[in-house]
């Protein structure tokens, strides 16, 4: 697929981060990870072991008690045009047409006059498949079509940094393979960092170029693995590579390793 856009993907420095919620729950203490201009990192770890939090940290919507988290070397701040989210569920507005849900946030970010913001709006839907759901509102598209659209609204915004919340977690097992797929073509197609959670050993040793497993809070991260499975992945191929399998089993055990330790 051709190059949509110039992403200038970011790269993303947490440097000896520790972080407490107010009622004194140590969630991170001295975290440090860095992430490559372009690279696709899946986070995992049991519930309650901090994905969201950092999540948030990431995204300059929590700040940390001590350290720094840093996207281009600047301290990271939630309106930087760099960031862009994808959530579980996709929030899109019900009253609104998928184009125009789209659009929305082309309008708000105000940088293009409103023809270009159709067009990009029009180019990003069939980037996602969606061509011809133009007109449809959410109610008249399926889960996973849904899913789409959030995606292709925050894809619009040519993110140099995607970070995605266990964004398929709530999809049927076949919508969620073939949303998979997609968010690898997309991410070669268009280059941006990508930071994904979730809680699918499988999906994240798809998807990614490392995984970091976190261990129960505040143990922070308990392994990083690389993820040297040939690209381009594809369901049918890759999960039945032997490879596949043995880095899968290791990281399982070593979530199994976390959740005792606690
Ligand atoms: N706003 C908050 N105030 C206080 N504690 C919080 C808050 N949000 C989360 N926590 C606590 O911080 C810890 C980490 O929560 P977080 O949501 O980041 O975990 P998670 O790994 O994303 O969990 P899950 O996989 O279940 O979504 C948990 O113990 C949680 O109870």
């Amino acid at each position: 697929m051709e190059k949509k856009s110039a992403v200038r993907p970011a790269a993303v420095a947490l440097d000896v981060v520790d972080f407490a919620w107010p009622d004194g729950q140590q969630v991170f203490a001295g975290l440090s990870l860095t992430v490559a201009p372009g690279e696709f990192v899946a986070i995992l770890g049991p519930s309650g072991c901090g994905k969201t939090t950092l999540l948030n940290l990431l995204s300059g919507f929590e700040q940390p008690d001590r350290g720094s988290v840093r996207i281009n070397d600047a301290a990271v701040r939630p309106d930087m045009p760099e960031l862009g989210y994808v959530f579980q569920s996709p929030q899109l507005f019900p009253w609104l047409s998928a184009l125009e849900n789209v659009r929305f946030g082309l309008r708000m970010a105000n940088r293009l006059p409103p023809a270009a913001q159709y067009a990009r709006a029009r180019d990003y839907l069939a980037l996602v498949g969606l061509a011809g759901a133009e007109a449809k509102l959410p109610h008249q598209l399926s889960g996973g079509m849904q899913q789409r659209v959030s995606l292709a609204r925050t894809l619009a915004l040519e993110p140099a940094l995607l970070l995605m919340d266990e964004p398929f977690a709530a999809l049927d097992a076949i919508t969620r393979n073939s949303m998979n797929e997609e968010t690898l073509r997309l991410w070669s197609a268009l280059g941006q960092t990508t930071l994904f959670i979730t809680h699918d050993i499988d999906e994240a040793v798809f998807l990614a170029d490392r995984v970091v497993v976190l261990g129960i809070a505040p143990a922070g991260i308990a392994r990083i693995a690389e993820i040297d499975l040939p690209r381009p992945r594809s369901m049918r191929t890759t999960r039945s590579l032997p490879r596949f399998i043995a880095c899968r089993n290791a990281l399982m055990e070593q979530i199994n390793l976390a959740v005792q330790a606690a």
